[in-house]
């Protein structure tokens, strides 16, 4: 009788759950008990846009359930924290997930917590069920008048480590109207990787024109004192699939 081989007698297998990944969109499986996402979004929760080095985060008051995404695939209220961005060098790559083998520009991910089981982020991050995030792929078209108001405000964060205001911004204008989406278990795409994130893929891209994703590649990475370095691409490649299946929300 041979030895068996557990799966974690080989480290490398102890993460096979990172993110993003190309998503075959043939490949997935339509699952009809996937319920239509529901967004409640306060305006009033949006607090501060952050220059953090590697992106910039538009961060929320999440001290209570006020802007919360529940249903979709998910089990708990989970409670809205930060939305940021990925892109690239060119237009030519910058997102993230990957669709058909087809990359985007760039990727809007919008941070949430699962508030209802966990008492903190931080502590929701090391759980399997602890975070979502609704992946928004970005095309190259007309510019976005929604993008525009933050895009409007770089200047104020250009150095690392910079915040500036950044109240009343109207999250739910920047969404599609179809929001049907592809949604798997995933990582956090930027160090640590936890394995902590239902992701939430919307099928629907929105439009950023060229000169306004030009505007997000003059942020620095470096702070005011040192020499300017720009951040030109901040987007990780995509990972294996391994054993995950990715569901659709739609035929
Ligand atoms: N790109 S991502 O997967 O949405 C994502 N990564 C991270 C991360 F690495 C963090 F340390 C963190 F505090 C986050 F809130 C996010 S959110
Ligand atoms: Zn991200």
């Amino acid at each position: 009788m041979g030895a068996t081989v557990s799966q974690d007698d080989n480290d490398s297998d102890c993460h096979t759950h990172q993110s993003p990944i190309n998503i075959w969109t043939k490949m997935a499986l339509y699952d009809p008990f996937l319920k239509p996402l529901k967004i409640q979004y306060d305006p009033t929760t949006s607090r501060k846009i952050v220059n953090l080095g590697h992106c910039f985060n538009v961060e929320f008051d999440d001290t209570s359930d006020m802007s919360v995404l529940s249903d979709g695939p998910l089990n708990s209220r989970y409670r809205l924290r930060q939305f940021h961005f990925h892109w690239g060098s060119s237009d030519k790559d910058g997102s993230e997930h990957v669709i058909d083998g087809n990359v985007y520009p760039a990727e809007l991910h919008i941070v949430y917590w699962n508030s209802q089981k966990y008492e903190s982020f931080e502590e929701a991050a090391k759980h399997p069920d602890g975070l979502a995030v609704i992946g928004v792929l970005l095309k190259i078209g007309e510019a976005n008048p929604v993008l525009q108001t933050i895009i409007e405000h770089l200047d104020d964060v250009k150095t690392k480590g910079k915040e500036h205001s950044f109240t009343k911004y109207n999250l739910a204008r920047l969404l599609p109207n179809d929001l049907d989406y592809w949604t798997y278990h995933g990582s956090l795409t930027t160090e640590p990787y936890f394995e902590c994130v239902t992701w939430i893929v919307l099928q629907r891209a929105i439009p950023i024109s060229s000169a306004q994703l030009t505007r997000f590649r003059g942020l620095l990475c470096t702070s005011e004192y040192e020499k300017p370095v720009p951040i030109m691409e901040n987007h990780r490649p995509v990972q294996l699939l391994h054993d995950r299946v990715v569901r659709s929300s739609r035929l």
